[in-house]
């Protein structure tokens, strides 16, 4: 058995669950950061945290010269498999014009047309570029296929980078838009029978290779009805849930999720106070043991509202009230969503600082909303903290304390990253070559 211990840590942001202060559960407790610290990895996990002058003795000893360690952030909503880019579209938004579903089509036509090599490559890459920003748990979707055979070459892929280590939760989107072949036109059989295909066939197809199911319920994509046959369906078959709504308006998305005891509702820009009560009312939700060691039960527990600072900001969309959320006493989760339409980033840090400068977040609410928030919308206990037991994920930031995230925004962060123990490579990910 190997380990290493990590010294010269200016402060060490365990997060540990066990210090959770319960009068403020969305915030860090003074107790969860420890000043001149140190940790302890043993394969692959914690091993030991406390004062520096105490650390115990390991196999290897590095001293990280009195940076900032933080849990690795917690990705719990990404859109990782897709071929092509939107910069035209990008570039037309930020003329004027607004985002709409339908975007998601050219995405789809670029993604089907995609060789499986390639795909696997993009998908690749855009783990790597995550990873080099500091996360190291992250989910991705399928969702640019749109047909039986595309949705499920996504989720097998993903099935295989989740069995080699490299990503941690794959989600199933066949419902993200009517594909065209179904688009009620001109004879064609229409969104009613897709999402027939989508909750029988397609879900049968895919449903081994994922553990979540995932709805787009909004205007010109799902509605509550449609989603909820999707949804049901996915229950059916032992998947967790996890809603897109209330993006571009109240699409009923949130009532629908806590109804159905989602684990998440992802984007949550548009909503009434009833809304913001509904996901709050839902925080005492109790979780559960899963079948699986750091897994919880995808059914038990809040629906965790997921904010997405960097689509907010890329849609020109209002930001969503991730303060008024964790005042009701919602559970709030920070995430990426990185994604050619809305958001082409997975930089969470950059996600971080957004959500303190312009959501009005203190650091310790975005820290946590961004590690053990993803988590548990992702319903896992072994990451977002680095309690005794956790996976070794870590975050060392190239700063003397974490409010440098927002004290300095947009400039590099991350400094060294280890996952599983494991220390990442950082080097920049080269541009694919358009084919
Ligand atoms: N809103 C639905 N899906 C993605 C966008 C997909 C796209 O435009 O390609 C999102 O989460 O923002
Ligand atoms: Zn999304």
């Amino acid at each position: 058995m190997t380990s290493t211990v990590l010294t010269g840590i200016s402060e060490l942001w365990t997060l540990d669950p066990a210090l959770d202060d319960p009068a403020r559960p969305g915030d860090v407790a003074d107790a969860q950061v420890l000043r001149y610290a140190a940790v302890v990895i043993e394969e692959g996990r914690i091993a030991w945290t406390g004062p520096a002058a105490d650390a115990p003795a390991a196999d290897a000893r590095e001293d990280l010269g009195g940076r900032a360690v933080l849990p690795g952030w917690v990705d719990s909503h990404s859109h990782l498999v897709f071929d092509g880019d939107r910069a035209a579209e990008f570039e037309a938004r930020m003329a004027g014009r607004s985002y709409s579903a339908g975007g998601i089509a050219v995405t789809t036509d670029a993604t089907r047309a995609a060789a499986d090599a390639r795909l696997r490559d993009l998908v690749r890459d855009r783990i790597a570029e995550a990873v080099a920003g500091g996360t190291t748990c992250l989910e991705t979707k399928t969702g640019y296929g749109l047909t039986v055979a595309d949705e499920l070459r996504a989720a097998q892929l993903l099935d295989a980078l989740i069995a080699e280590g490299a990503l941690d939760e794959a989600t199933f989107l066949g419902a993200h838009l009517v594909p065209r072949e179904f688009d009620g036109e001109d004879g064609r059989p229409g969104a009613a029978q897709y999402v027939d295909l989508v909750a029988g066939e397609m879900l049968a197809a895919v449903a081994e290779h994922v553990r979540w199911i995932d709805v787009f319920c909004e205007d010109g994509a799902f509605d509550p009805e449609q989603s909820a046959q999707v949804l049901r369906a996915g229950a059916a078959a032992g998947l967790g849930l996890r809603v897109h709504g209330h993006q571009l308006g109240r699409s009923g998305g949130v009532a629908l999720a806590a109804a159905l005891g989602a684990a998440s509702v992802d984007h949550v820009n548009h909503l009434a106070a009833e809304d913001v009560e509904a996901l709050a009312a839902t925080a005492a939700r109790p979780t559960a043991p899963g079948d699986r060691p750091g897994l919880l039960a995808v059914d038990a527990g809040p629906t965790v509202a997921t904010v997405l600072p960097a689509c907010d900001l890329s849609t020109r969309a209002p930001l969503a009230p991730a303060r008024e959320l964790l005042d009701a006493g919602a559970a709030v989760a920070i995430a990426s969503n990185c994604n050619p339409g809305t958001s082409y980033t997975s930089a969470m840090s950059f996600c971080v600082t957004t959500a303190v400068l312009q959501m009005h977040l203190s650091l310790g609410e975005a820290v946590r909303a961004a590690t053990r928030g993803g988590a548990l919308a992702l319903r896992r206990g072994d990451v977002g903290h680095l309690g005794v037991g956790a996976r070794a994920d870590l975050h060392v930031l190239d700063a003397p304390a974490a409010i440098h995230l927002a004290y300095r925004p947009g400039m590099p962060m991350t400094h060294r990253v280890w996952r599983h123990g494991q220390e990442q490579p950082l080097a920049p990910v080269p541009p694919t070559p358009t084919p």
